[in-house]
């Protein structure tokens, strides 16, 4: 498979999903315009819609995901054939999909790998351990993503990246790899590089203000509330 990307470099997550604020038809392409405009190398984003929307207003490759709830399951990003073939239909350059070693799946992914490949559709892997990143590359996948960790009750709960986990796959992979979650500034994204990661994946920091506006606002709430200084 050609190369996806045209260099290294950082990728932004743009996603709202319903109750969120931005969750508005074509708010995600507008995202995606300036990420792109701003120097991003990739797009990654969930749903039809918003890829379709994506793809007619940027350039950049755009990897797809289709985050649904299947009762009983705890797989939710691109879980079945259905969903990797609506991503396909979408235009996606990527598929990205969940590949922890959970719900004894490892047949079935082998399977949508070979269905995205067959589409020549590249797959990027979802994982939460070092144990499955070396598994997904062995199923196929063309990228390994550190999306899941702090995200499986098996992985480390933390408040920022795992560049551990960033560290132990470069250590071991042949395939690139991709740092992501809670990746929050600048410097944490040069220390997922640092770590061994090929691309650098950040979401919230740049496209959920909510969020951001949440980090202001209890930092500066925690200083005021510390602080004697009358309020003037
Ligand atoms: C765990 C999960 O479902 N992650 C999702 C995967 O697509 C997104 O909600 C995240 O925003 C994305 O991974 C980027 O991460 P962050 O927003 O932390 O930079």
């Amino acid at each position: 498979m050609k190369p996806i990307f045209a260099q290294r470099g950082l990728i932004v997550s743009c996603q709202a999903l319903p109750g969120e604020p931005l969750y508005f038809q074509g708010t995600m392409a507008r995202m995606a315009l300036a990420a792109e405009q701003g120097g991003a190398i990739g797009i990654r984003a969930n749903g039809p819609a918003d890829i379709r929307d994506i793809k007619s207003v940027v350039k950049l490759p755009v990897i797809g995901l289709l985050k649904r709830d299947i009762p009983g399951s705890a797989i939710y990003i691109t879980p079945e054939l259905v969903d990797v073939q609506e991503i396909i239909d979408a235009g996606a350059d990527v598929v990205a999909m969940d590949m922890t070693d959970r719900e004894d799946r490892a047949e079935r992914v082998a399977s949508l790998i070979r269905h995205c490949h067959e589409a020549g559709v590249a797959v990027m892997a979802d994982i939460s351990t070092l144990e499955e990143g070396l598994l997904a590359e062995s199923l196929g996948a063309d990228l390994i993503s550190t999306t899941m960790s702090g995200y499986t009750p098996y992985s480390p709960q933390q408040a920022g990246p795992d560049l551990e986990l960033v560290r132990r796959l470069a250590e071991r992979l042949t395939k690139p790899l991709v740092a992501e979650g809670r990746i929050w500034s600048p410097e944490e994204a040069e220390e997922a590089l640092k770590a061994g990661a090929t691309y650098v994946v950040v979401g919230g920091a740049i496209t959920r203000p909510q969020f951001i506006t949440q980090k202001y606002a209890e930092r500066i709430g925690q200083w005021l509330e510390q602080s004697d200084k009358p309020q003037s």
